[in-house]
Formats: structure tokens, sequence, C-alpha cells
């Protein structure tokens, strides 16, 4: 096997009940590497990252992670194995940025001391987060409960990152921010799979750009492939077959 490969999905299909919604995924994501999953509303791009994470289950085919078989364990076994999944801005608004990182932490096992230097460390990505700690979740911006949610997965040290609906309803500047931090992740190594809706932001955080519609992948580019056909996303986003 490619041992650079962290995520590996061979022949996934399945959906909700007797509605089928996935046909057949193949898809490979190396360390270090951001694959971006584009395509219209409705053709399965969550229902993939909810198979992945283990909220649903696969009717057939396998997912290989960092070379292991977890097509049958738990959502939570995975997180164990290195997954680490962001979907939406979810927090406890109730309790303060510093309480939801810390509570994020426990399960590292950390004692107090270490849990507030882990904490702190995340914090130290985020000058905005920093300065609102003792504030809660609730009341953060959409931009700022992203920022959140990332600082959660810092903690986590995860080998993979599934995002679905990365950039949806926030600010352009504040996007800016969250596709530094990937970046930032990439460069760690941390292998990323997300669901962006603009292929603008796709392009500009991902090596390769998966395009589904009903239920199947039905072209991959690079970014630079992309920008040398102009039209040919805006093809692909709206459904098209392209090629
Ligand atoms: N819980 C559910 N029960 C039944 N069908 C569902 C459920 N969730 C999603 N679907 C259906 O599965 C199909 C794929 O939905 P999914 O949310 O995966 O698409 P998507 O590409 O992520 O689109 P969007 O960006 O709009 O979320 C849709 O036809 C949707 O109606």
């Amino acid at each position: 096997m490619d041992s650079d490969v962290v995520l590996r999905v061979d022949g996934l299909s399945g959906g909700y009940g007797s509605i089928q919604v996935l046909f057949g995924i193949d898809l490979t994501v190396r360390k270090g590497e951001t694959v971006a999953l584009c395509g219209p509303n409705g053709v399965g791009k969550s229902t993939l990252v909810r198979m992945l994470s283990g909220l649903n289950r696969p009717r057939a085919g396998t997912v290989t992670l960092l070379g292991r078989d977890v097509t049958a364990l738990s959502g939570p076994k995975r997180v164990r194995l290195g997954m680490s999944t962001v979907i939406g801005q979810q927090a406890f608004g109730s309790l303060s940025v510093r309480d939801n990182l810390r509570l994020h932490a426990y399960p590292n096992g950390h004692d107090d001391d270490r849990t507030d230097t882990v904490v702190d460390g995340a914090l130290a990505v985020f000058p905005r987060l920093a300065v609102r700690t003792d504030q809660p979740a609730a009341n953060l911006s959409g931009g700022e409960r992203q920022m959140l949610v990332l600082a959660k997965t810092l903690i986590q040290r995860p080998s993979l990152l599934l995002i679905d609906e990365f950039s949806l309803g926030l600010a352009p500047v504040v996007v800016g921010g969250l596709l530094e931090l990937v970046r930032r992740l990439a460069a760690a190594g941390v292998a990323t799979l997300v669901i962006e809706q603009s292929v603008n932001v796709a392009m500009s955080i991902a090596d390769r750009l998966l395009f589904m519609e009903h239920g199947t992948i039905i072209a991959e580019h690079t970014p630079d492939e992309l920008r040398a056909t102009p039209d040919l996303a805006r093809r692909l986003v709206l459904g098209g077959h392209a090629e």
C-alpha cells in the first residue's frame, strides 16, 4: 500500500433506508493533502462525510484509515484512530470558549495543567478567539464559532480531518483566516477532505477537487487545470457532465 495514503474509500454505496444516495465512491486522500468535494445540492456530499465518520453505515464498500479497514468501526473508535469531523459550527453555547476547548481536551487524558497548556496552544492560533475566552460560545459570530470548532480539531491532533460546509454563511475575510489555518494543518501533515460549495474557495485551498453528481464522482481536477479551462468548474458545479 502507498504509505502516504491516510484515507482510502473503495466502492462506497448506501443511503437512508431504501433510498440509495451514494453509488460506488472511490477516493484517496494522502498525508498533507487537501481534497475538496464539490457539486450541487443533494448529490450526496454530506452523506459521504456521515459515512466516513461512522454516523451512517454504508451498504457496500470499505473505508480504510491509515491502512486499517474501519468500515465496521464506530465513530468514537475512528476518532481514536485519528479521524476528526467538523460538521457545521457546533459548540456548547452556554459554555465559555475556554470551557468548550477544555471539555474537548479531556478525552486526551491530560491533567488540569496540561489541559490548560493544550488549550492555550490552540487559542494562540486564533487571536480573535483568544480575546473572547470567557465569553459564552453562543455570543460568537459564525466565523468565530467556526474558529472554535477548528481549535477543537487542533486539540485532537487528527491524521484525517473531514469538514462539511467549510465556508457556508461566513464573510470572505473570515474565510481567508480559516483557509490559512487549513493550510497550516496540511503543512503539518494532516490529510483533509472538505465539502465546499464555492469552487473559488475550494480552488484556493485544495490540491485536488472532486466533483459529484447523483451520488458518484464524475470528475477530478487540480486547481491549475480548472484555471486553464474557464467555464469547466462552472459546468461541473451546475451538474453538467463536462467531458
Ligand atoms: N436523513 C435523511 N433521510 C432521507 N434522505 C436524506 C437524509 N439526509 C439526506 N437525504 C437525501 O440524500 C440526498 C443527498 O443529500 P446530502 O445532504 O448528502 O447532499 P449534499 O450534496 O450534501 O447536499 P447539500 O449541500 O444540500 O447538503 C438528498 O436527496 C437528500 O434529500
